[in-house]
């Protein structure tokens, strides 16, 4: 895997995607543990944001105490799967704008359709965190970004939960620039384009549809 690629290999992550992965598991169940995964991710994706300090009064003394700098990151959701990681993700970081890019994958192309977009100010200023949990062909990952990279963003991460190699490569060929956070690499997409192992559609699963 190459240096653009985190993969998070904490006990915590790994033990709650096995459940996820579990055909049987219920789909609160499924919907709580991306929210408590997201939690775990946030942590990482956020690694290098920028800090400043500040001076502060403790009970005992001053200090000039490190606190987050600059512009409010924005988090942008491709939708409908998304939303179960900015749900997670807004737990740890309330104060962060929020954008939706909307896309549908047509089953038979495996092409992005796209339905919406909306998306915070100044992007250009901001750190700027893609999320979706499945990155599979990276047809939908690749077009969000062009998307964001369009609006103005140039400081751009991308986080999901599972990824196929040949949605890692669709990314780095397209968006080299952008950093992928994912919880597992898994083995290769089958002929439909679903990512396998995996956990099949992460939207259906969230949210009881088929
Ligand atoms: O890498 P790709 O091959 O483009 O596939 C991944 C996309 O497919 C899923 O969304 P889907 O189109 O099922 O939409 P949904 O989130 O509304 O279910 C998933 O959440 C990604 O957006
Ligand atoms: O395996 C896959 C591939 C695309 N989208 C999903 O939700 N799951
Ligand atoms: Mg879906």
């Amino acid at each position: 895997m190459t240096a653009n690629v985190t993969i998070v290999d904490h006990p915590l992550v790994q033990h709650k995607l096995t459940i996820m992965r579990e055909k049987d598991t219920p789909t609160a169940v499924f919907r709580q543990l991306l929210r408590e995964i997201s939690h775990l991710l946030a942590y990482e994706v956020t690694r290098e944001l920028p800090m400043t300090t500040k001076p502060i009064d403790t009970p005992l003394t001053e200090m000039d105490a490190p606190t987050l700098s600059g512009r409010k990151l924005a988090l942008v959701s491709i939708l409908r799967a998304g939303n179960g990681l900015l749900d997670g993700m807004l737990d740890l970081i309330p104060s962060a704008r929020v954008g939706f890019v909307g896309l549908y994958r047509d089953e038979e192309t495996l092409q992005p359709v796209q339905y919406y977009f909306k998306v915070p100010d100044r992007l250009d200023q901001r750190m700027v965190i893609a999320v979706d949990p499945m990155l599979a062909t990276g047809n939908s990952s690749a077009a969000a970004i062009d998307l964001l990279k369009e609006a103005g963003a140039t400081n751009i991460r991308f986080l999901c939960l599972l990824a196929a190699p040949e949605g890692i490569a669709r990314m780095q060929e397209a968006h080299p620039d952008v950093p992928i956070v994912t919880a597992a690499v898994d083995e290769k997409l089958n002929e439909k384009g679903y990512i396998v192992p995996g956990l099949g559609d992460a939207g259906d699963r969230m949210y009881g549809t088929k």
